[in-house]
């Protein structure tokens, strides 16, 4: 499992045998609901979501099934409900089958990349939540994430013009 956008999830998923999951169509009508008006989710929003998102790979596990999923983990403690799929993972270990990347990419790029979605009506959210998404955003070096520029550098191959 890693955690990517759909872009690089789908083209992923193609050079492999995994299938692709978006987290966001995990979302409550509530949930998408409150970020289509500007208003960021609370932990109490995001926790149910998390978890239901941890049973899909769960069960994904159990079905020896491997998969990508786009999600905007952005918190430590929201990436360790992800781990808990793993049914052997001890909380904190940062060992587990669930494996993360990160998508380095600079705010200014997806603010872009937002706003052009949300101008074409292609995004349900405003741009303005970015930065309350992005100050939640908490990376650090003790979980052993992939952190790629991958979400930069293969833009030509994205879109060829
Ligand atoms: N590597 C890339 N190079 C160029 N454009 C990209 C790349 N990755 C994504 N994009 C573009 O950026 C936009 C957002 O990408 P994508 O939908 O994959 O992100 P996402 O993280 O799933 O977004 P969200 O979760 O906000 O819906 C799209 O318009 C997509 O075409
Ligand atoms: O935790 C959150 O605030 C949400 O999951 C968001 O991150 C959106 O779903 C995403 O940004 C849009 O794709």
């Amino acid at each position: 499992m890693v955690w990517l956008s759909r872009t690089i999830g789908e083209m992923l998923a193609k050079e492999t045998s995994f299938s692709f999951i978006d987290a966001d169509d995990f979302h409550p009508i509530s949930n998408k609901e409150k970020m289509r008006n500007g208003i960021p989710l609370s932990e109490e929003d995001r926790t149910p979501w998390l978890e239901t998102l941890r049973d899909v790979l769960k069960e994904s596990l159990v079905n020896r099934r491997s998969v990508i999923l786009g999600c905007s983990a952005l918190q430590k403690r929201y990436r360790e409900i992800l781990r808990s799929a793993d049914p052997s993972y001890v909380p904190e270990s940062y060992v587990s089958i669930v494996k993360f990347v990160l998508l380095d990419v600079a705010a200014e790029v997806i603010a872009a990349r937002l706003e052009k979605r949300v101008a074409e009506g292609k995004h349900f959210m405003p741009s303005t939540l970015l930065r309350s998404q992005l100050e939640l955003l908490q990376i650090d070096d003790s979980e052993g994430l992939l952190n790629t520029a991958f979400g930069l550098y293969c833009f030509e191959e994205v879109h060829p013009e």
